[in-house]
């Protein structure tokens, strides 16, 4: 899994990387300049309109004359504009392709450029390097690039926005960032939307274990890492070795949640599935899913269950005793969503009797109710860390990029999904996929990483073609496809 280093870190990074590759600095930076290029030509730019490039004097600059040197090589019509003046001394990389740079390239000032013009503009002013609040100039070419009326594309990350804390003051703001080797953590914090715009991880070709000297608690989990997590079955395999798991959702007016989260699990592969339910809403599960069955009561040794996932449309009133009773008779991590979370923000003592492991999955507004108001992101990944340290517990803070925070501090974010799982239902969705695979005999940390990415995948597939007319039950029918998409038999 790809470490997320910070901006202080990448200095390091990028020499150890030149010193094990025994290459020069030189080199790495045209790598990025051909990522970044190769990126550009996969996009469908319409190639006459013009491309400006704004280039500061440190790498990132660097970068950006090597990209328009390269943009201009395959017959764009490219302008640079330096970000400097006359005495600034560059970083010795960007100096060399600043004097590479051919002579169809036009070579302006900042200040001749004109926010009216048509065209790309490429902002490869200030990267990683930025030390503290932006300078007066800064700030006005900063201003000046988001004067411009058509699409801005960030080199690695938008100028001025800080690599790892919270943007104060100004900095550009793209369409699309395409970013080196890592996403940088601020471009991962819903606050920096606005200026990040999509964001694209170009691969400089550093090996993940190339990461390995440095430390971070930070991880982004792509499709490539998924198969490694999942256990493997035979042929022999019966429908015990999938899991008999215990789902405790719905009550009168939202049986919708227990239906849709029973038969993500059966989608996600579970052997048999239980509902949970209030015996007079049986007919809603008994007709629309006829692999389910119900249960009434909690009567019996609930350990028989591989796995229990509670809290979707349970309701809170009169929740907290029978949660009691649940964390009480079962031994083995449980998945805690929705309204099981509120009782629980609500019943603060019944966390000590939660069974190590367990996996919490609240929404912004239940994190608040069950760890209090939270202002921003950076705050509530913090939060997060020290309470799943303190209890022993999983937790996943979700949204876009949603983040799994484990037991031991690592937070893994997510790379999968789309704004059109943003639909009633789709958490319930994933707590049967997390519950399933924790009944599949999957560990807390492989069950998160499985269904976290496959039900962000599985978003993505269904928005491909219903866009925003996608709902929860679209995510559940395209669960059979995140299988065959990631090779997983
Ligand atoms: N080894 C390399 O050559 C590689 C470098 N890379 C690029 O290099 C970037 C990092 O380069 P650098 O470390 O040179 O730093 P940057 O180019 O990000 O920033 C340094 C420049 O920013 C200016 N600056 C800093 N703080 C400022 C402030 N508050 N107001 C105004 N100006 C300010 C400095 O005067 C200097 O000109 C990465 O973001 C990436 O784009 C990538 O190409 C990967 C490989
Ligand atoms: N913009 C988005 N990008 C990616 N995933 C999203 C986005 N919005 C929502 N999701 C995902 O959809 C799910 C919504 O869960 P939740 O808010 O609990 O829904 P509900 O309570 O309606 O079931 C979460 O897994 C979340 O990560
Ligand atoms: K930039």
């Amino acid at each position: 899994m790809l470490k997320i280093l910070s901006g202080e870190q990448v200095k390091a990074l990028d020499a150890a990387h030149v010193r094990v590759q025994q290459i020069q600095s030189l080199q790495l930076m045209e790598r990025a300049a051909l990522a970044f290029v190769s990126w550009w030509d996969s996009q469908d730019f319409d190639p006459s309109l013009p491309v400006s490039v704004f280039c500061g004097s440190g790498n990132n600059g660097g970068d950006g004359f090597a990209i328009a040197r390269l943009l201009s090589r395959s017959g764009r019509q490219v302008s640079v504009f330096r970000c400097f003046g006359e005495s600034a001394s560059l970083s010795p990389d960007a100096a060399a392709n600043l004097e590479a740079l051919p002579s169809d390239v036009e070579n302006l000032h900042w200040t001749e450029f004109d926010a009216r013009s048509s065209g790309v503009l490429i902002d490869a002013f200030l990267g990683v390097g930025l030390k503290g609040a932006l300078r007066q100039d800064a700030k006005e070419m900063v201003q000046a690039m988001n004067a411009f009326v058509g699409t801005r594309i960030a080199v690695d990350i938008p100028s001025g926005l800080p690599a790892d804390g919270l943007l104060e003051g100004d900095c550009v703001k793209a369409n699309t960032t395409v970013t080196f080797a890592f996403p940088k953590l601020s471009l991962l914090f819903p606050e920096h939307a606005f200026a990040t715009g999509a964001l694209v991880l170009a691969d400089i070709g550093i090996s993940d274990e190339e990461y390995s000297s440095f430390a971070s608690p930070y991880f982004y989990l792509r499709e490539k890492d998924i198969k490694g997590f999942h256990r493997s079955f035979h042929r022999f395999s019966h429908k015990g070795d999938f899991g008999k798991i215990l789902l405790f959702a719905g009550s009168k007016g939202k049986m919708g949640a227990a239906v849709l989260c029973c038969k993500s699990a059966l989608r996600t592969g579970s052997g048999l599935v239980t509902a949970l339910i209030p015996e007079g809403e049986r007919h809603v599960i008994q007709s629309s899913l006829p692999e389910g069955m119900c249960l009434f009561d909690l009567e019996g040794d609930l350990n028989r269950f591989d796995a229990i996932g509670l809290g979707p449309g349970i309701g809170v009133e009169d929740s907290a005793k029978m949660l009691a009773d649940i964390f009480r008779r079962y031994s083995r991590p449980i998945v805690l969503d929705a309204d099981a979370i509120t009782v629980l923000g609500q019943n603060p003592d019944l966390l000590a009797l939660i069974p190590e492991g367990s996996i919490l999955t609240p929404h912004l507004a239940e994190f608040d109710r069950l760890l209090g108001k939270t202002e921003n992101h950076p705050e509530r990944l913090a939060k997060a860390s020290a309470f799943c340290r303190q209890w022993r517990l999983n937790l996943l803070v979700k949204g876009a990029n949603s983040v799994i925070c484990l037991a031991d501090g690592r937070q893994i974010f997510n790379s999968s999904g789309s704004q059109y799982m943003a639909t009633a239902g789709a958490g319930d969705v994933l707590t049967g996929m997390l519950t399933s695979f924790l009944g599949q005999g999957y560990s807390p940390e492989q069950a998160l990483v499985c269904g976290v990415y496959q039900h962000g995948l599985a978003g993505e597939i269904a928005g491909k073609s219903k866009r925003r007319g996608t709902i929860a039950s679209d995510l559940v029918e395209a669960i059979p496809e995140t299988y065959l998409r990631l090779n997983v038999s």
